[in-house]
């Protein structure tokens, strides 16, 4: 079994946040507190130590305590490009990722991806989640991985290709089912954010 002490949670905090109006996601307040707090609030207790992966209001970030580490190549290349700097980054054997802007994320989210993982010898396990009509769509930014896949990631990325579906298919992968759709909402527009913060009020 993999033990909580050898998984590192990267929080994805380097993102463009367009449909925001391009404010930093992870800053903005939700419930009063900068959304990454309750990120950090649900993944803190899941694993042994905490990255923050951010591009932008770096001084701002680290007053968490966390180590903060930027993409290597600051283009904006999406997720990926995080998953490469953590991957680099990481003190433990394993890593699972949870982007800044899903504040109610899953509290027993590193349990179900270990106990795959696991399971199945598996290299990387993401989650997806179940929609009311039974319907399942993949969560690839909630994601555990042995931090030995850095190098097949940097090899992906170098030949142009940034899709992270793309990456997980080419990888003794698989996933886990959630039942909750909800613990996976994330906020991209103003109005998502109101909308969440009152029905998590
Ligand atoms: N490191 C890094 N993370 C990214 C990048 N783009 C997106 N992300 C992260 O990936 C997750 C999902 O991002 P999106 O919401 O699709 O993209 P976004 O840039 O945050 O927002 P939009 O510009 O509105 O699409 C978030 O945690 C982002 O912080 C990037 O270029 N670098």
């Amino acid at each position: 079994m993999i033990s909580q002490t050898e998984i590192t949670g990267l929080i994805l905090a380097g993102g463009r946040a367009q449909r925001m109006g391009g404010i930093d996601k992870g800053l903005i307040p939700f419930h009063h507190r900068p959304l990454i707090e309750s990120v950090i609030h649900r993944l803190r207790p899941q694993v042994g130590s905490i990255l923050i992966n951010a591009n932008r209001n770096l001084e701002q970030y680290s007053t968490y305590g966390f180590p903060v580490i930027s993409d290597d190549d600051l283009s904006f290349s999406g997720p990926l490009a995080g998953f490469a700097a953590g991957l680099k980054a990481c003190p433990t054997e394993y890593v699972v990722t949870a982007p800044c802007d899903s504040p109610l994320l899953p509290t027993n989210l590193v349990e179900l991806l270990v106990t795959k993982m696991t399971e199945g010898s598996f290299d990387l396990v993401y989650a997806s989640s179940k929609d009311p009509a039974g319907k399942t769509w993949a969560q690839p930014v909630f994601c555990l991985m042995r931090v030995s896949l850095s190098k097949s990631l940097e090899e992906f990325i170098s030949l142009g290709d940034l899709k992270i579906d793309r990456w997980f298919k080419e990888l003794n992968s698989s996933t886990v089912v959630f039942d909750s759709e909800s613990a996976f909402a994330n906020i991209n527009t103003p109005e998502e954010l109101l909308t969440l913060e009152k029905a998590s009020s």
